[in-house]
């Protein structure tokens, strides 16, 4: 059996990050799993995706973004966010902190399903930010984070899309489901819990909770 989980309207991401740091390659290389050198930089790009979540189809909406557009539309827009910085550029990385702290600030500061991407890992030799200064940030912002690079392998970009996507269903869906009556019952209660998380077996996550496991 199929539906959308996210009920009629699907989850969106936005890729954010300095210019060049690799955002349109991160993109590409999820949803084609290949990677492709160059990429017009002038304007947005907007791909629809579709995925399966626990047998139950899931619409994903990822927005590329320009540099050059006001980030406040970027993160009205977005449930989720990837925040791209390259690992030889630390000027990328500082945008990527003060990215991380706009989103927070514009959102509330509630726990938001973002991932912290350091990308170019191929690039080893050139290497200006720490894996440490990107677990650091991570923490301080109690997001993933994850060091992948576009240009050499899909399955490592794949991964965090998919952890990505796992953290924000629950939250998109809350956003959609119909407001809680007021006389809304126990068993009520407990059947929203249970389309929430999943009534299938789960693994169980970091924090000991329930979830549902996913599959791509
Ligand atoms: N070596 C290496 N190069 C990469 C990687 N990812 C992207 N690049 C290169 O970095 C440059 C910028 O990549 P883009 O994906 O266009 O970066 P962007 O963040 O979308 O840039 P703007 O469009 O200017 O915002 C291109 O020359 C890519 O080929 C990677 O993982 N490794």
């Amino acid at each position: 059996m199929t539906n959308n989980l996210t009920g009629n309207r699907a989850l969106r991401i936005a890729i954010l990050g300095s210019s060049q740091s690799g955002k349109s390659a991160v993109t590409v290389r999820y949803l084609t799993k290949r990677f492709i050198g160059e990429y017009s930089s002038s304007k947005d790009f907007f791909y629809h995706h579709s995925l399966t979540v626990d047998d139950v189809k899931t619409d994903v909406e990822i927005m590329d973004t320009s540099s050059c557009k006001c980030i406040y539309d970027h993160i009205a827009w977005a449930d989720a966010f990837v925040v791209v910085y390259s690992i030889c550029d630390k000027d990328s990385f500082h945008e990527a902190r003060q990215l991380l702290q706009t989103i927070a600030m514009y959102k509330g500061a509630r726990r938001l399903p973002i991932i912290l991407l350091g990308n170019k890992r191929d690039l080893e030799h050139n290497r200006e930010v720490a894996v440490d200064d990107g677990q650091e940030l991570s923490l301080l912002w109690q997001c993933q984070f994850y060091e992948v690079s576009a240009a050499e392998s899909y399955i490592g970009v794949s991964l965090a899309f998919q952890s990505l996507i796992r953290e924000a269903k629950p939250s998109a869906l809350l956003k959609t489901l119909p407001p809680m009556r007021r006389k809304t019952s126990p068993a009520m209660i407990g059947k929203m819990i249970g389309i929430v998380f999943g009534k299938t077996g789960s693994k169980s996550s970091r924090n000991g909770k329930k979830r549902p496991s996913l599959s791509i």
